[in-house]
């Protein structure tokens, strides 16, 4: 209790945090999330605090796992970036507490946090609602999201190719260079998802950017951007014909603009999939539409300071 904070760097949390560790955490974590018991979690929809004079908002994450004892909250300033634009669009930090005397065990970097645990969770929704016969990956977008979503869709899954698309060419062709595996650059939207199994969507756009009438029948789209109740990436067509999950119900119906201005229905959170209590349509187009949830960011830190205890 008396002990300082442990500070843990970007590098340090990117050594400590691996996928196969994280995803099976996750999904607990969801599962007991959807079965909306306040006595084993509680997560406030995120605050935020808009940031107008820098186009931003600082988001506040607070969550507690009851049974497992976690109590983080993440600080998480995110921004809309002009075209061209060399700053960061996220960055966050995260505080891990010792939840029974109040004092902050670790605060860490969260930039990684943030990358790979929505990338984990796309990866479980992918895993749960592509179709069973998926071999084309497309990534609309080619930053830091564009990037975890990469590493953990091809460390877990199979695809015959890859295709990413960026507004500005030059930084999908710079994308692709920098991934391990071949990644086709592609010019528009409309040419990178046609036939695509599984399409993320991973920009900063707040005008819709993928569109149904271009997404073939029974594709599972991730769709991870577009985070405040104006912004879209997803066309009313889309989001009218698809399957919708979320992360959770009560964050897309305060947060997520192409839920809200689509009209959309959600069909079941990722968690309820987990528990059984309503089916993963698999053989129809599916939309995941995530926002993000502090008990994934509470399950990642407990990791990475597990991790970081068994090695001091
Ligand atoms: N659902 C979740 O849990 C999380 C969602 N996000 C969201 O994911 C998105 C991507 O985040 P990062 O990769 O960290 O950002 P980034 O800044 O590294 O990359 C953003 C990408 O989107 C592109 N882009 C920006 N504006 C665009 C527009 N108007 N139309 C088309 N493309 C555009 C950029 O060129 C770049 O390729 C953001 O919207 C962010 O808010 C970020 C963290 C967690
Ligand atoms: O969950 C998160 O973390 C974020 N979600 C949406 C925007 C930035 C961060």
């Amino acid at each position: 209790m008396d002990e300082p904070p442990v500070l843990l760097r970007q590098d340090e949390v990117e050594g400590l945090l691996h996928y196969k560790d994280l995803i099976p955490r996750l999904e607990v974590a969801l599962g007991k999330f959807s079965k909306m018991d306040s006595a084993e979690v509680i997560q406030p929809v995120r605050t935020t605090v808009p940031l107008q004079k820098y186009n931003g908002f600082l988001g506040l994450m607070p969550a507690y796992l009851v049974h497992e004892d976690i109590l983080c909250t993440k600080l998480v300033c995110f921004y809309k970036r002009e075209s061209g634009s060399t700053l960061p669009s996220t960055q966050a930090t995260v505080l891990l507490f010792d939840p029974e005397y109040g004092n902050v065990k670790a605060v860490m970097d969260g930039e990684v946090i943030t990358a790979k645990r929505t990338a984990a969770v796309s990866a479980i929704s992918a895993k749960l609602l592509m179709p069973a016969k998926s071999e084309v990956l497309t990534i609309l977008g080619a930053g830091h999201q564009a990037l975890s979503h990469y590493n953990v869709f091809t460390e877990t899954f199979s695809f015959k190719e890859v295709r990413v698309w960026s507004r500005r060419k030059e930084m999908a062709e710079r994308f692709a260079q920098s991934t391990q595996g071949h990644v086709t650059v592609w010019e528009s939207v409309e040419e990178a998802v046609n036939g695509a199994d599984v399409i993320v969507t991973v920009t900063g756009a707040s005008e819709p950017v993928l569109f149904g009438q271009w997404v073939k029948p029974g594709a599972h789209v991730a769709a991870v951007g577009a985070c405040r109740p104006d912004w879209r990436e997803l066309d009313d067509v889309l989001m009218r014909q698809a399957e919708v999950y979320v992360d959770s119900r009560e964050g897309a119906i305060a947060e997520s603009g192409d839920i809200i201005l689509s009209g959309a229905k959600v069909f079941a959170e990722l968690g309820e999939v987990l528990n059984g209590t309503r089916p993963a349509l698999r053989e129809k187009t599916t939309v995941f539409k995530s926002l993000g949830m502090g008990i994934q960011d509470a399950v990642s830190a407990k990791l990475v300071f597990e991790q970081w205890k068994s090695k001091h």
